[in-house]
Formats: C-alpha cells, sequence, structure tokens
C-alpha cells in the first residue's frame, strides 16, 4: 500500500476581499513549501508548511494530472485500487480542478479518457468497466444515476468492504459513455 501523497493547489483570487494589495497578505509558494508573507515581502513566522507537492496559480489541471493521478489510473488498470479526491473550503477550486473549465479538461476527463486508452493497449486481457456517481452532502448519500433522489445506506461487508446499498453502477465500454453519463447525473444532460 502506497502513501497517501497530499497536494495544494494555489488559485488566483477570485473576490477583492482575497487580493493580496487589499488584505495586505499572500502566499508564496517555493518548491514543495508555501508561506505567508506580508506586502513588502516579509515572512510571516509560523505560516511555512509542507506538501507533497504545492502548485501555484500559473499550474494547469493537465500537470496536476501528470503529477497527481496518471500513475494512479495505471496502477488501477494493472488491477489495484486507486483514489483521487479534491478537499476544501467553498470556492476553493475544487470543481475547477475534477471538471475543469472551458480551455483547460479536468482530472475526471482525463483520468476517463486515460482508462480507455490504457486498456486498448492491452489486447490479452478482458476488462469490465463500471461507473457509479454520488454526491454525499449534509452526510446523505445521493445516487446522481437514479432518477428519484433517495438516500442510500451504507454497508461494509467482508467480501466488499465499505459500500454505498443500492447505488447503481452502469457497464461502460468507452470514455464517451461514461462522460455522458456524468453529465446526466449533473442535470447538464441537453
Ligand atoms: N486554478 C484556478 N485558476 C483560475 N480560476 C480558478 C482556479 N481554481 C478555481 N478558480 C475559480 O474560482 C472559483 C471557485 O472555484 P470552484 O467553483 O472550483 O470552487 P469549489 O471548491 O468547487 O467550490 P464549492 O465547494 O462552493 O462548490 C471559480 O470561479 C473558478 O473558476
Amino acid at each position: 500500500m502506497e502513501k497517501i501523497c497530499v497536494a495544494v493547489r494555489v488559485r488566483p483570487p477570485v473576490t477583492v476581499s482575497e487580493d493580496a494589495t487589499v488584505n495586505g497578505t499572500s502566499w508564496k509558494v517555493e518548491e514543495n513549501r508555501i508561506s505567508l508573507h506580508k506586502s513588502h515581502g516579509t515572512p510571516i513566522s509560523g505560516t511555512s508548511y509542507a506538501f507533497d507537492h504545492v502548485f501555484d496559480e500559473s499550474c494547469t489541471n493537465s500537470r496536476v494530472y501528470e503529477l497527481l493521478t496518471k500513475d494512479l489510473i495505471h496502477a488501477a488498470v494493472e488491477g489495484f485500487n486507486g483514489t483521487v479526491f479534491a478537499y476544501g473550503q467553498t470556492s476553493s477550486g475544487k470543481t475547477f480542478t475534477m471538471n475543469g473549465s472551458q480551455n483547460d479538461r479536468g482530472i475526471i476527463h482525463r483520468a476517463v479518457k486515460d482508462v480507455f486508452n490504457k486498456i486498448h493497449m492491452i489486447s490479452e486481457r478482458e476488462f469490465l468497466i463500471r461507473v457509479s456517481y454520488m454526491e454525499i452532502y449534509n452526510e446523505e448519500i445521493i445516487d446522481l444515476f437514479a432518477v428519484e433522489n433517495q438516500k442510500l445506506p451504507i454497508h461494509e461487508s467482508l467480501e466488499r468492504g465499505v459500500f454505498v446499498a443500492g447505488l447503481k453502477e452502469e457497464i461502460v465500454s468507452n470514455s464517451e459513455q461514461v462522460l455522458k453519463l456524468i453529465e446526466g447525473g449533473e442535470g447538464l444532460e441537453a
């Protein structure tokens, strides 16, 4: 089992109050370390933190994918379990990173494409890909593929480990199918 890799991504200011000239401080990124500085450049003591990676605001989703997700996807195709998740307060950039923006596709899109590219390169094995999509909000689980918004329970068993009972699993054979299902789950279907 590999250790959990933790990366921090800094996004550009999106509100006036986040602007360094307004609040008098800014975060400085140096390699895998991030620290708070006064606007004239003096570091504020006790605010320097190290992570596996720190991405500054010029970083693209493509770079995040290459460094944090690509190897996990390749290992998953080889039969290992893997998880990638974005964590952060509201408006910190989770959706931007995972779902992407108009000109920079997100981690989910890149991962889905990569799974199928990888599978197509392995002709001697057969794969079965199943997709589910759920939302956890206010400690409640909603199946985003289900027509009705029914709350689902979490169970644990020896065979399956921790699982969400009754969660829909769609069998898919290409990336377009997965991306269409996700769009549908988000209510974005045309
Ligand atoms: N790396 C980035 N570069 C440029 N803009 C960004 C970046 N990350 C986030 N943003 C912008 O910041 C705003 C908030 O980001 P986002 O919606 O992704 O936050 P979130 O964490 O998903 O929020 P919530 O939890 O409220 O859904 C959006 O306008 C988004 O376009």
